[in-house]
């Protein structure tokens, strides 16, 4: 059966396109002409989109992905870098993308990369901050930070090196050469490669096996393998999520009510678990 889907407006952006098949919504950089580089603009329409499907309880996954099969994203747009940061129309420099990767991180539903083409650069990053990565044979994947004048000392070098080992990050970063999808999936960088014209099919094949899973346990292994090395941010998330586990329990309920109805709370009746 094909997956092939037909996506629905979430909502209309400039830089970015914004859509929902089910379950599932994409996030797609809609800058083909200059291989999907961002600008400020792009990472604020990325962010307010990622918090839409925070928000949104019907969306249990998220693909993010670049539009025009020849790039996923070439990181930020050099034209408009200026003096301290990524320039936009109010003329303020920015590192925003910062916070976008922040934010695929911590958001409690898995988020996919879909790579079509270059993802280099800050483009690169972005891939490697997401949950999983499926890739296309065309994919080419690499850092030029130190060619440009630039680098990504956070989840960009210490991730990076989490997932592909110390000396190969190292390699990376380094030499900045490309690598090819065989060699990303040798060296643990993505989880899949497939023929371009499936790249989307089998993308929204993963994303529907995920949708089945309970999306609770999914919520708390997400923030259990971030919390293992984001330090006191990873605990807060695990943290967060357990309070949210409680919350939804008879026990928390009983200390809320009890407080509401100006009551001592009755605690006694709730077991004592091994
Ligand atoms: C990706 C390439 C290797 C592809 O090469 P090729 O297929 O030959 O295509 P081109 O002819 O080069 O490109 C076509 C067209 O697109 C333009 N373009 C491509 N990439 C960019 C870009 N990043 N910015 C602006 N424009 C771009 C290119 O100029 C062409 O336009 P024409 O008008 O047709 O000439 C190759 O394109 C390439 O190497 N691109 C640059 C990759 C790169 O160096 N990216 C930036 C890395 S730095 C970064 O991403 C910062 C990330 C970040 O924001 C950050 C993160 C953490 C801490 C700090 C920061 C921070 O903000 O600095």
């Amino acid at each position: 059966m094909s997956e092939q889907l037909t996506w629905t407006p979430i909502k209309e952006f400039q830089e970015i396109l914004f859509t929902q098949a089910g379950g599932i919504a994409k996030i797609s950089i809609n800058r083909p002409q200059v291989h999907n580089a961002f600008t400020p603009l792009t990472v604020q329409e990325m962010i307010e989109a990622m918090d839409i499907c925070r928000n949104r309880t019907d969306i249990g996954v998220i693909i993010l992905t670049g539009e025009g099969g020849k790039a996923f994203c070439s990181g930020g747009d050099q034209s408009v870098r200026g003096h301290g940061g990524y320039v936009g129309a109010d003329t303020v420099p920015r590192l925003n993308v910062l916070d976008l990767q922040k934010q695929i991180r911590s958001i409690p539903k898995p988020v996919v990369a879909m790579v079509a083409g270059w993802a280099i650069g800050g483009g690169h990053v972005l891939h490697v901050v997401c949950d999983l990565t499926v890739a296309a044979d065309n994919a080419r994947f690499g850092q030029t930070g130190p060619n440009v004048g630039s680098f990504d000392g956070g989840f960009g070098a210490s991730y990076l090196a989490r997932i592909v080992g110390q000396k190969k990050a190292r390699e990376i970063w380094f030499l900045c050469d490309q690598y090819d999808a065989q060699e990303a999936l040798d060296m643990g960088l993505v989880n899949k490669v497939v023929p371009l014209d499936k790249l989307e099919e089998t993308t929204v094949a993963w994303c529907h096996k995920i949708l089945q899973k309970s999306p609770l346990a999914l919520r708390m292994l997400k923030s259990s393998f971030n919390a293992e090395l984001d330090g006191q941010a990873g605990i807060q998330e695990l943290a967060g999520n357990a309070t949210l586990l409680y919350y939804l329990s008879e026990e928390a309920k009983e200390g809320k009510n009890a407080f509401l109805e100006k009551r001592q709370p009755d605690f006694s009746k709730f077991p004592k678990f091994p």
